[in-house]
């Protein structure tokens, strides 16, 4: 095999594991295959390592088929209804409303400060508000924007932990946990100690533990930050799948490029604008 011949192979193989429809991917392949041929350049030259351009594909091409195949959304998960939130005398959030359906994902967006990360602790119950109701229908996953990771735990300890509160056996949480991290081009096995790990790789960890035990609803508090480009793609088609699967999806985001594929948007940034008083 020519080293060409492995490097569209990988490609191909890449562009299947992202979902992407064998026409589409076989047609990728055939054009890239086409460039190498004419151009004589080495594919690592022309594209770089296949998986980055697997993963730069899918997402440039996948927008299209991503919407066509949105699920019809289900019932109610996620209701929040006049949320307003006050630390000393500064009206945080004013009068914030958001519903969720199940297959729908909602993105949370504003200027630093808005009171994104308030909202999502609120609907996670970690934070009462002042005034206001959210109701949830189901079990709720959340990932923090930073912290909420074990320092002196392994990952799979942390899978362990998790997949206690279903009683899972520890094999299979440390298993669940490990296909989890694979999605996200992580290999969670490893010896090293959360607090050993890099900033990027403790995000994946605090990731892959929001999902683990498959809850309902499913609130994401900028969990892509460190992620480099590659794993900021699987990071949005992980949102996809948790969509297509029926889970309501909560993420907080300062990136816009996805909120065409969303189902609502919720700016925090114009109404609920800091007020003091
Ligand atoms: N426990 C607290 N006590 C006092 N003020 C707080 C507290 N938590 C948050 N705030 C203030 O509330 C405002 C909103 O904070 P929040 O973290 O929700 O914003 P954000 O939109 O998530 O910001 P960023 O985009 O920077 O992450 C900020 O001015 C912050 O300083």
């Amino acid at each position: 095999m020519t080293i060409n011949d492995g490097w569209l192979r990988d490609l191909g193989m890449e562009l299947r594991r992202r979902g992407v429809p064998g026409g589409t991917a076989d047609h990728v392949v055939a054009e890239a295959a086409t460039h190498l041929r004419d151009s004589g350049e080495p594919p690592m030259a022309a594209f770089g390592p296949a998986g980055a351009y697997a993963a730069v594909v899918s997402d440039s091409v996948g927008a299209a088929w991503r919407r066509a195949r949105r699920p019809a959304p289900g019932p109610m998960r996620l209701r929040a209804r006049g949320i307003v939130k006050r630390y000393r005398r500064r009206d945080v959030l004013s009068g914030v409303d958001l519903t969720v359906h199940a297959g729908e994902v909602a993105a949370v967006i504003g200027a630093n400060g808005c009171g994104k990360s308030t909202f999502l602790r609120i609907c996670a119950g970690l934070i009462s508000p002042d005034k206001g109701t959210v109701q949830v229908d189901g079990s709720i996953g959340y990932c923090p924007q930073d912290g909420g990771t074990i320092d002196f735990l392994r990952p799979e300890e942390h899978f362990v932990l998790v997949g206690g509160g279903r009683n899972w056996s520890r094999e299979r949480s440390r298993a669940k946990g490990r296909a989890a991290a694979a999605t996200l081009d992580w290999d969670a096995s490893t010896p090293m100690l959360s607090r050993h790990l890099s900033g990027g790789t403790r995000q994946k960890l605090n990731l892959v533990m929001a999902g683990l035990s498959e809850p309902d609803v499913l609130l994401l508090d900028e969990p892509y930050q460190g992620f480099d480009r590659g794993t900021y793609l699987d990071f949005w088609e992980q949102v996809w799948r948790w969509r297509d699967s029926g889970r309501a999806v909560v993420v907080v985001t300062h990136m816009l490029n996805q909120l065409d594929l969303v189902d609502t948007v919720l700016d925090l940034s114009g109404a609920n604008r800091e007020r003091w008083s």
